[in-house]
């Protein structure tokens, strides 16, 4: 037979990855035949991100860009009446650039878009009022100051100051990668749209909303339009791990009541029923355990008693929640082994049902039964879909299809294997394309953080599965002990004894792989990012020297007492089961740092130094220990990336030098041999 030539199907690089629009959460216009949503693009030649708001049909019409001259066009949101979309935007208009994000209206059909009024201290999220005269929005404040003139003084003042320092008597003063404003909270005040005059709710009084990233989903504003409800830590001082109470805030008489106070509960998320009588909200028992998990609760506003209604569903909610407009039963995502599906939960009768299966359901709105859903799998990243009733479910966008529809990603697999404690642990695997159970593949752990987090069939773009498959490497996703989405009573396993049964379950996983025929095991890799990055840590003082060929470090944890300089430094001895100071050996004998004597294998490290959850200092200490001891190291350190890296350039470098390092260590295709690349890869850098 005469031999054809098979033409190979392209695959994935890390510029078509940079060219696929990410899309944000949607908003249903009142009738549910609209949804708007933010889509954000890059452009690798500039280094830069633009977030443009697109109006997409949900009964098939063609999706239309709304908004074109922003730069950063977010959280957009329909009208009660369906006149309006809000934003939340920073542009230039008239010549002069907003300081600070400013709060943006335009009408769905067209025109121009215009920003009402003016909040010197910049606007953070909003929530419209029913009647759609006002917002209410979340503004950080001096507490001490009276009114938005005083306000926008001070802000001229503070930004004008020249000195740089950071002063600070408060146990919270970074999160992740910014330091909180010096001086200021975070108010609820209201807009009157007509007129723009601003007014701060809490003006006067110590409430405030939580200090880390306050969003939309923190406050509720009641049917009638005369109550808030926010979560508001009454703890004073201010800790980093205070529990919230629920407060109601008559806007008529200006009283605060607290509705929901229990020093063993962390309340968040309120939202208050369709008929305005009730408030569901998510309830942590932190007073029996810190792992516990955020569980749905009503309180009956009437009678002011609340119960937990999902007690007996092992499964933590996620925020926000939505209410269906019979007042039955509440819409939230929730993980479940490795996907997060949308969940309507039957407040009565007290059961759950997916209503949206995942892949990874990230965001939803729902208006007029009519619902949308963004939801990304191993497959795609997010799409949008409509669902309504009797009819199939509609894609109502194709942002990426044109670029991924060439593509060959390889399959992506769910197995199960018996891991730690001889329980069933869950792993993905992710194909190469030209994947031939015939020939031999090298394979690459890629270690997930949290540990408390449970990743699986989904889309990432900073630990981009497809993308390393891309590079001939079998991907393994292992969600181990202390995982979320499993339940409970595995997420809390690891408690007070990490890294012992992760890493039984990395290695069981480890040894399945081995014993393929399709694995070459001489070129097994282990890579982690954060907590997965102590975990290739921890691998390097406890595996033995040339099981794995080399890992990748990204912003590890390396040494838990010196990772008390974090913002989370609390949270350490509730895991670890001690204080440093009180039992030095219990931390230390959790910790990699204590195991440097054994480290042998070849490692990448990476670290940005905005990173304040894993401070750089973590990652330099690694990369000086390995480099004291002479094993093989290479240090990426970025000084303007945080946790992650998010600019577009820098992730850019980021794979070429994890794909690089892999093939310096891989005995089949060293990096040293003249004219070896990256597999996929643009040769040519810039346009
Ligand atoms: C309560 S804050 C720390 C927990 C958070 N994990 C969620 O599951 C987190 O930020 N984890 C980091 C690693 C880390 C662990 C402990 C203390 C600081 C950082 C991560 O893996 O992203």
């Amino acid at each position: 037979m005469a031999k054809t030539s098979r033409k190979h199907p392209a695959t994935l690089t890390v510029d078509t990855l940079w060219q696929l629009a990410r899309l944000g959460a949607p908003s249903l216009s009142p009738d549910g035949a609209q949804a708007v949503a933010s889509v954000t693009t890059h452009d690798m030649a500039e280094n830069k991100a633009r977030s443009q708001l697109w109006l997409l049909s949900t009964l098939g019409g063609q999706p239309r860009a709304l908004t074109q001259c922003g730069e950063k066009d977010g959280q957009p949101r329909f009208s009660p009446d369906g006149q309006w979309i809000g934003f939340v935007a920073q542009r230039e208009q008239q010549g002069q650039k907003d300081a600070t994000p400013q709060f943006y209206v335009i009408p769905p059909d067209g025109g121009e878009a215009r920003r009402v009024g003016e909040v010197a201290t910049g606007i953070e999220a909003f929530r419209w009022f029913p009647d759609g005269k006002r917002i209410a929005f979340i503004s950080w404040v001096w507490p001490e100051l009276k009114g938005a003139k005083a306000q926008a003084k001070a802000f001229k003042a503070f930004k004008e100051r020249k000195e740089s320092g950071y002063v600070t008597s408060e146990m919270a003063y970074r999160f992740w990668d910014h330091h909180l404003p010096q001086g200021r909270v975070p108010h609820l005040h209201v807009m009157d749209l007509a007129s723009g005059k601003v007014s701060d709710l809490f003006e006067g009084s110590a409430h405030e909303l939580s200090r880390f990233e306050p969003d939309a989903s923190t406050f509720d504003i009641a049917p009638d339009g005369r109550h808030i409800v926010f979560a508001f830590d009454p703890g004073q001082p201010k800790s980093i791990d205070g529990r919230n109470a629920l407060v109601e805030l008559d806007l008529r008489k200006s009283k605060f009541r607290e509705c929901v106070r229990d020093d063993g509960w962390d309340c968040s998320a309120p939202r208050y029923s369709p008929d305005g009588q009730r408030i569901a909200f998510r309830a942590s028992h932190q007073g029996l355990k810190h792992t516990m998990p955020c569980q749905l609760a009503v309180l009956d506003r009437r009678s002011a008693a609340w119960q937990v209604v999902s007690a007996e569903w092992d499964h933590e909610v996620h925020a926000p929640l939505q209410w269906t407009p019979d007042g039955q039963a509440v819409l939230f995502t929730a993980e479940q082994k490795g996907r997060s599906h949308l969940w309507r939960f039957d407040v009565a009768d007290r059961q759950a049902e997916v209503v949206v299966a995942g892949g990874t359901v990230s965001a939803f709105d729902q208006a007029a039964g009519t619902l949308v859903s963004l939801c990304d799998t191993a497959e795609h990243p997010a799409r949008l879909h409509a669902h309504r009733p009797g009819e199939a479910d509609r894609r109502i966008e194709s942002f990426n299809d044109a670029l991924l529809a060439p593509l060959d990603l390889g399959r992506t697999e769910e197995v199960w294997f018996t891991g730690a404690l001889g329980e069933p642990v869950q792993m993905w695997l992710h194909y190469p394309p030209d994947f031939d159970p015939k020939k031999k593949h090298p394979v690459l752990h890629t270690i997930h953080g949290g540990p408390h987090t449970g990743p699986g069939d989904g889309w990432h773009y900073r630990w981009c599965w497809k993308l390393f498959a891309a590079q001939g490497h079998v991907v393994v996703n292992v969600n181990y002990h202390g995982s979320s989405g499993f339940g409970h009573a595995f997420l809390d396993s690891i408690t007070q004894r990490w890294g012992e049964l992760e890493l039984q379950d990395v290695e069981a996983a480890t040894d399945w792989l081995l014993k393929k025929p399709w694995v070459d095991k001489k070129r097994v890799f282990a890579s982690g990012g954060s907590y997965g990055g102590y975990m290739v840590a921890w691998m390097n003082g406890h595996v033995a020297p040339g099981r794995y060929a080399a890992y990748v470090c990204h912003a590890g944890c390396y040494d838990w007492t010196a990772m008390f300089a974090d913002d989370a430094f609390s949270w350490h001895a509730k895991e670890l089961g001690a204080w440093y100071w009180e039992d030095p050996a219990k931390v230390a004998s959790q910790s990699p740092h204590a195991f440097a004597g054994a480290f042998a294998t070849p490692t990448l490290v990476i670290h940005g130094a905005l990173d304040y959850r894993v401070p750089d200092q973590q990652g330099l200490a690694y990369y000086n220990t390995l480099k004291q001891r002479g094993v093989d190291a290479r240090l990426l350190w970025f000084p303007d990336e945080n946790h992650w890296v998010l600019k577009p350039r820098n992730s850019r470098l980021w794979y070429e030098e994890f794909f690089a390092w892999l093939q310096r260590h891989d005995p089949a295709q060293r990096a040293d041999k003249p004219g070896r690349k990256a597999r996929g890869h643009n040769a040519k850098r810039g346009s």
